[in-house]
């Protein structure tokens, strides 16, 4: 069969630089295999984590033009400028709810009658997402938070993930790791929380209840986990269902504060609104029973969840201190009256390689074939624009689309 479709996974040209990509080398191979009429090539990059000549070695074509490629498949949003007309694009656009600095490039997808079917906006049939990276999120920001909390107390020292070439070789940097005996809490359920558990599992860390955690001092490390229902109950008659507390978050509080007072380090993953309650309050910070001497915020949203969350931080400068009496950032990051924060809003970044096959398995797995045939209910309701054309499910957008 000859070639009769073309994908190029282009580079991320979003600045500060992305290093993930929609397919590994070794995935393209398995296209090239599998769908004999597909034909991939890539973009050159010096910044994304597989080399060119990665991909060149498994003889899958590295060329700068992909003016003939029929679909483009990216991570992060596409500069203005790079957009290539007629195509379509594949990547996180996060226009979908009107996120001012992602306006200009909306509109000029429209103008340049290109199709964007944006990844956030792929779910199953029961609504949840089919992809994200919110695993190695878990993965790199609970290593972080363990990291941390040994500089801080000086127990015991973490190698940085980035330093590691990929998962398999952070884990080896765990052979013979003692820590001490730490308690850590973790909320949430999703793939964030997931990660952090695999986390405590490669170290041997202990899991015990809740109930047991807030009771009981150990001699060895422990972990317990909090999931949305052991964390929120319905302020009118302290009972929770699923459906409606994601519809009516505000109906909620919130019972995390005895924790703070059990815990070393919080580790947060929850899915967090402005609607739904914070973990704990300034006034919480203060009381001189709060234990948690590190927090790493993986949901990461400035005041949300964790209201000591300043401000992102960066991979290269992971943790700020924050002052728990005048609520100000630290000079020294683990000044004994200071909670210590990691709030690293690209945490994937740091294990690229196998965030982008996790990303890539998801996507051949459940997106792939969708994409291709000549119809797909899921891929239409993931279409933000059609050649130019906001489809009816985004028409809420016309006004920020430049089209009212
Ligand atoms: N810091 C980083 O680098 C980074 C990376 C990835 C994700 N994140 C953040 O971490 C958080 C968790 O991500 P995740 O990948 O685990 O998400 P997920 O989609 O895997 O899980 C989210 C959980 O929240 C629940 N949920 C979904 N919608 C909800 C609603 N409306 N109200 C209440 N709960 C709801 C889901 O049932 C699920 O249990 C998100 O805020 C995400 O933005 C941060």
């Amino acid at each position: 069969m000859s070639t009769s479709i073309n994908i190029g996974l282009i580079r991320e040209e979003k600045v500060p630089g992305d290093n993930r990509v929609a397919f590994t080398p070794q995935q393209c191979l398995w296209i090239s295999t599998h769908y004999p009429h597909i034909a991939v090539t890539v973009q050159p990059s010096p910044r994304r984590c597989f080399s060119d000549d990665e991909y060149r070695a498994l003889g899958i074509t590295v060329a700068e033009d992909l003016s003939h490629c029929d679909i483009l498949l990216g991570i992060k949003e596409v500069p203005k400028e790079k957009l290539l007309a007629g195509k379509t694009y594949l990547f996180f656009s996060h226009t979908k709810k009107q996120q001012p600095q992602n306006q200009l490039m909306l509109q000029e997808i429209i103008k340049k009658n290109i199709t964007l079917i944006d990844y956030e906006c792929l779910v199953h049939n029961d609504g949840q997402r089919i992809l994200g990276f919110g695993f190695f999120a878990g993965v790199v920001g609970a290593h972080n938070g363990l990291l941390a909390y040994g500089d801080r107390t000086k127990t015991f020292s973490f190698k940085r993930v980035h330093e590691c070439k990929d998962f398999q070789a952070l884990i080896t940097t765990y052979f013979g790791v003692k820590l001490p005996p730490v308690k850590i809490v973790i909320t949430g359920s999703g793939r964030v929380a997931a990660g952090s558990l695999e986390v405590m599992g490669l170290l041997g860390i202990k899991y015990v209840t809740p109930d047991e955690f807030l009771i009981n001092n150990y001699s060895y490390p422990v972990y317990t986990q909090l999931k949305a229902g052991e964390l929120y109950l319905r302020k009118s008659d302290k009972t929770y269902s699923r459906e409606d507390f994601h519809n009516n978050p505000g109906a909620y509080e919130c019972k995390f504060l005895p924790f703070v007072t059990a815990a070393d380090v919080l580790m947060n993953g929850i899915y967090w609104d402005k609607n739904i309650e914070p973990l704990f309050t300034w006034a919480d910070l203060q009381k001189e029973n709060f234990r948690i001497q590190v927090i790493a915020d993986i949901t990461d949203d400035q005041n949300g969840s964790i209201p000591c969350n300043l401000g992102d931080t960066t991979i290269e400068e992971p943790v700020y201190g924050v002052h728990r009496f005048n609520q100000q950032k630290t000079a020294d990051h683990f000044d004994p009256e200071s909670v210590t924060m990691m709030c690293v809003g690209n945490l994937p970044n740091e294990l690229p390689r196998d965030a982008s096959q996790y990303f890539g398995d998801q996507l051949m797995k459940y997106v792939f074939d969708e994409l291709l045939a000549p119809q797909s209910d899921m891929v239409h309701k993931a279409t933000i624009v059609d050649k130019g054309e906001l489809t009816e499910r985004y028409h809420y957008m016309a006004e920020y689309a430049g089209l009212k």
